[in-house]
C-alpha cells in the first residue's frame, strides 16, 4: 500500500478573548490549524491528520509555509515511511522538517513544527485504525489507561471581574465534576492576590483543591514574597513564578514553598526539560513538569523528554501538560502522564475533549475514536473539515 501526504495546510485562526494573565492578554491570540493530507482511503474517505498550536504563542503559518511543510513536501515519500512501508513514520517526517536546521536557540519554530507533527501522529493512528493513545501505549510495551486526570484552569484578570465573579466560575467548575482548579496570580497587588485565593479557597471548601500561576512574571524577590504569603495555604502547586529559563531562580524558591511547585510550559526541547531537571532545582517527589508538545517540537520530541526525565529518576506521572488539547490527553493515556490541563470555558473550539465526554471526580474517560480524536468534537471537527475535506 502506498502512503503519501500529498498535502500540507495551514490556516491561522483567532482565539482571542479579553482575559489577560500576570504577563499577557489575550486579545489578539491566534493559533495555527493544520491539515496533513494523505492518499490514504479508509471507510471510503481520506485520511487527513490535523493539529494546532496549543495557545499562548501565536499562528504559526509564515514558519509552517516556508520551511516545514515545504520540506514534507519535497522529501522523497518513500523516506518518510516505517519498515512496512504501510504508514508513515513520525520520526522520519520530524526528520526531514528539521533538515538544515542548527540546534539550540529554539525561538518559535519549535510550536511551527511541534503543530505539524500533531497532525502527522493523527494520520499515523487513523491510518493504524486506532486510537493514537493504544498505538502509543502498544509501542512503549505499557499498558493504556484510558481514564485521565484533568484540572479546570481558568481564574483569570478580565475588565469588571470581581471576587463574586471569581468565585462563580471557579463553583461552576466544580458544578462540571472537577475537584482541582487553578487561578491566575501575580497580575495585581499581592495584598489583592491573597484576598482572590482566600475568597476562592472559600468557595471550594474541602470539595477541590487550588493550583495558582504567576506565568513568569516575578523576579527573585517578589517570587519570594509571594512563596511567604502562599505556603499559608494548601496549595495543589505554585506554578512558573519566575522566568521560565531562570533555572537558579527556581532553585532558590524551594528554600522557601516546602509544598509542589510546577513549571515548563515555555521550555521547548528535550535540552531545555533537561537543563530544568538539572539546574532547576525541581523536586520529583512532589512538583509538577508543565511541558506541552504542541509548543514544543511535537510527541517525537516529548518522547525524548520522556527519556530525559528517566534518566534524572523522574516519573512520566509527574507531568501534568499546558495546553489543554486532546492530543496531551492521547499521550497522558497511553504513556502514564500524571494528567492533563483543561479549560472549560476558553480557547474554544480548539480545547476540551470529544462530545459526550464529561468530568467525573476529576477524571474523563477516553473514548476508543481512530487518531487524536478531533472527530468526535463536531464544534473543532467543522473547522478542520472546512481547511481540508
Ligand atoms: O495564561 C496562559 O498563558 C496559560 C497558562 O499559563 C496555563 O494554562 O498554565
Ligand atoms: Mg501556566
Amino acid at each position: 500500500m502506498s502512503v503519501r501526504i500529498v498535502d500540507v495546510r495551514e490556516i491561522t485562526k483567532p482565539i482571542s478573548s479579553p482575559i489577560r494573565n500576570a504577563y499577557i492578554d489575550f486579545t489578539k491570540m491566534t493559533t495555527s490549524l493544520v491539515a496533513v493530507v494523505t492518499d490514504v482511503v479508509r471507510d471510503g474517505r481520506r485520511v487527513v491528520g490535523y493539529g494546532f498550536n496549543s495557545n499562548g504563542r501565536y499562528g504559526q503559518g509564515g514558519l509552517i509555509r516556508e520551511r516545514f511543510a515545504a520540506r514534507i513536501l519535497d522529501a522523497d515519500p518513500k523516506s518518510l515511511l516505517d519498515a512496512s512501508g504501510d504508514n508513515l513514520d513520525p520520526d522520519k517526517v520530524w526528520a526531514a522538517m528539521m533538515s538544515n536546521e542548527k540546534p539550540g536557540g529554539h525561538g518559535e519554530r519549535s510550536v511551527a513544527v511541534g503543530t505539524i507533527d500533531m497532525a502527522v501522529w493523527d494520520a499515523v493512528a487513523k491510518i493504524s485504525g486506532k486510537p493514537l493513545f493504544r498505538l502509543l501505549a502498544e509501542r512503549h510495551g505499557v499498558a493504556a489507561n484510558p481514564r485521565v486526570f484533568v484540572y479546570a484552569a481558568g481564574g483569570y484578570y478580565y475588565p469588571g471581574k470581581d471576587l463574586a465573579m471569581l468565585r462563580a466560575e471557579m463553583r461552576g467548575y466544580l458544578d462540571r465534576g472537577y475537584n482541582v482548579v487553578k487561578m491566575k496570580i501575580g497580575g495585581a497587588p499581592i495584598d489583592e492576590d491573597r484576598t482572590r485565593i482566600e475568597a476562592v479557597l472559600k468557595e471550594i471548601g474541602k470539595d477541590a483543591q487550588l493550583a495558582v500561576d504567576a506565568n513568569g512574571r516575578f523576579n527573585l524577590e517578589t517570587g519570594i514574597a509571594y512563596a511567604k504569603m502562599l505556603r499559608d495555604y494548601p496549595l495543589f502547586w505554585y506554578e512558573e513564578a519566575g522566568d521560565p529559563l531562570d533555572y537558579a531562580l527556581q532553585a532558590a524558591l524551594a528554600e522557601f514553598y516546602p509544598g509542589p511547585m510546577a513549571t515548563g510550559e515555555n521550555l521547548f526541547s528535550h535540552q531545555d526539560a533537561r537543563n530544568l531537571i538539572r539546574y532547576g532545582g525541581m523536586r520529583p517527589d512532589r512538583d509538577w513538569l508543565q511541558f506541552d508538545c504542541a509548543l514544543s517540537y511535537g510527541l517525537c520530541e516529548y518522547q525524548r523528554t520522556l527519556e530525559v526525565l528517566k534518566t534524572h529518576g523522574w516519573s512520566p506521572s509527574r507531568c501534568i501538560p499546558h495546553g489543554g488539547h486532546q492530543m496531551s490527553l492521547n499521550i497522558a493515556a497511553g504513556l502514564g502522564l500524571g494528567g492533563n490541563e483543561s479549560y472549560p470555558d476558553l480557547f474554544q473550539p480548539y480545547g476540551g475533549f470529544p462530545d459526550g465526554i464529561s468530568v467525573e471526580n476529576g477524571h474523563i474517560t477516553m473514548p476508543d475514536l481512530p487518531g487524536i480524536g478531533f472527530e468526535g468534537k463536531s464544534d473543532l471537527y467543522k473547522e478542520m473539515k472546512a481547511l481540508a475535506e
